[in-house]
């Protein structure tokens, strides 16, 4: 070979070469052009942005901060000093957020019309959620409404669901509590409240008896339930999923898969539906929720099958278990790091909560809901933990929203209640102390928010369906555990949220337990 040949390039090297200069040459025009955002996306420079990376947006940020996005957004408005911002990132949709308690209130209840569930959440959570409640739009959404308002009456709280909650607490009081105080062996507070709500939501909605209290570990249910979930809200926040997906599915096969996840959930569906029908067919009655359901017509005018049926038991049981759970177990944390509050509740309860009090069903139900401080303390959690603490829909059509924010047709649309519950610029300077007394006005009354300014329930045509049912089992069990017991902390806990479409905690949180005296 003499050396000029050794020097020039293969003819092919040299059209790899000029494709490769030319590329670097357009990704560097498109960087110029799209500096904070994804190629040929829109620059929305009448909202303000936190900024992004050229071509990719905030793609980065939200991968780095995956793990406390709750403060990350948080952190977004307070840094802009505003209550409106804008992000897009690669793979993701433009989103307009918001934590002004105005434009809050247009979004679920001025302009609901314009506002729906969007292909993204159908996309995350469609194989778990189905055309369930919380997925639905229009029609499909009205009739599971109208169908499942049904239950929530008077007479059902006052004379059935108070009962299924003491009981329930009851059994755990003499199998755990009772045990922990006698011992002096720390109890995971958040697991027990998880398997409470399961046990009592079951019982009173599809008449099923789960055990869930009774079974050592989590129940399988319940553990492909809460991997759904999670799995869902990294779909949001991982644009590949399907990819990684897949490649975790391939790499790792001993792990459990979405798909095996989602099996055994859907077993524990069609297991309970089969046995309703059965026991229907024996001709038993039934006044509960799935009763409701099976007598039902959906939006074609026919009786619901095995599959919408499916759908109706899994959005319902992720309706009345997390939620509760997670509130009550905030409030435990809340109570244990505020001892001062914990006195003023343990006081108000040994005033009203008597052993007769308790064993009467009807007499509880009507003593909680004059409970101020109570009540007070709830409302006070929810500010700051608030069950569903991000939520998101999809704009129909062009609008504008009460601060003047532009919204466009396809934007997607972004409130944060954490957020909301520790900015100054809504709750004062401070908005991030627990202070249920903000709640009492000057007469000694409970006071109440719009429901812009404290979405912990939603507001407008979608304004949560359970508020009553949460509100009287969350008190329920607040002032049954207070009255006996005294909780604390087990010291070198790192209590936080796992992100997630709720608020878990992330590692649980263990108590030690005593007789309150
Ligand atoms: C502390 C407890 C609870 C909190 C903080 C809470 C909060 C919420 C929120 C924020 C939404 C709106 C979610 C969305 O954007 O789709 C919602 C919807 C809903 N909640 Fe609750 N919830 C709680 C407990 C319950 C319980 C116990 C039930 C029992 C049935 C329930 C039933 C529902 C239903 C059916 C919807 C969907 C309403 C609709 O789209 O029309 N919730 N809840």
């Amino acid at each position: 070979m003499t050396s000029t040949m050794k020097k020039s390039q293969h003819p092919y090297m040299q059209t790899a070469n000029m494709v490769a200069g030319g590329a670097a040459l357009v990704l560097a025009g498109l960087a110029l052009k799209y500096p904070d955002r994804p190629a040929f996306t829109e620059s929305r420079h009448d909202i303000p942005s936190g900024g992004g990376y050229p071509l990719i947006g905030i793609a980065p940020s939200i991968i780095l901060n995956k793990e406390r996005m709750h403060d990350y957004f948080l952190e977004g408005f307070e840094k802009l000093n505003t209550m409106t911002n804008t992000a897009i990132g690669i793979g993701m949709p433009r989103t307009v957020a918001t934590i002004d308690p105005r434009n809050v209130e247009h979004i679920l209840k001025t302009n609901f019309e314009n506002y729906v569930k969007g292909p993204m959440l159908n996309d995350s959570s469609g194989e778990l959620l189905g055309h369930g409640i919380f997925n639905a739009n229009g029609e499909v959404w009205k009739y599971q409404r109208k169908t499942a308002s049904l239950i929530f009456n008077v007479k059902n709280f006052r004379d059935h669901f108070t009962e299924v909650f003491v009981r329930h607490i009851h059994y755990m009081n003499e199998h755990m509590f009772d045990v922990a105080a006698d011992t002096g062996k720390p109890l995971d507070f958040h697991d027990l409240m998880f398997k409470f709500t399961l046990d009592s939501f079951v019982e009173l909605s599809f008449g099923v008896e789960l055990h869930a209290l009774a079974t050592e570990g989590k129940v399988p249910f319940a553990s492909s339930f809460d991997a759904a979930q999670l799995n869902a809200f990294q779909r949001f926040v991982n644009p590949a999923y399907k990819l990684t997906e897949a490649l975790s599915d391939w790499f790792m096969p001993w792990k459990t898969s979405i798909t095996q996840h989602l099996n055994i959930m859907d077993s524990f569906a069609y297991e309970v539906i089969e046995k309703r029908r059965k026991e229907l067919a024996g001709g038993a009655q039934y006044g509960d929720l799935l009763s409701r359901f099976m007598a039902a017509k959906n939006e074609k005018g026919e009786l619901l099958n095995d599959r919408e049926l499916r759908d109706v038991v899994l959005n319902f049981v992720i309706a009345g278990r997390d939620t509760t759970a997670q509130a009550l177990s905030w409030t435990f944390y809340s109570l244990a790091t505020n001892p001062d509050v914990e006195e003023k509740l343990a006081a108000e309860v040994k005033e009203h909560i008597t052993s007769e009090v308790e064993n009467d069903p009807a007499a509880l139900y009507e003593v909680i809901k004059g409970m101020k401080y109570a009540n007070a303390v709830l409302q006070e959690v929810l500010r700051l933990y608030p069950s569903v603490p991000e939520n998101q829909k999809y704009a129909l059509n062009d609008d504008i929203w009460p601060d003047g924010t532009v919204v466009k047709k396809n934007d997607y649309i972004m409130w944060s209640p954490w957020a909301m519950g520790r900015t100054a610029k809504i709750w004062g300077d401070d908005a991030k102390q627990f202070k249920p007394e903000r709640w009492i006005s000057e007469k000694g009354e409970v006071l109440r928010e719009t429901p812009g300014k404290w979405p912990a329930f939603h507001a407008g045509p979608r304004t949560c369906l359970g508020q009553n049912l949460a509100t009287l089992e969350a008190l329920v069990a607040i002032v049954t555990l207070l009255r006996r017991y005294e909780f604390s902390l087990v010291p070198g806990q790192n209590i936080t949220y796992q992100v997630s479409l709720t608020l878990p905690m992330k590692d649980g949180m263990n108590l030690y337990v005593k007789h309150r005296k």
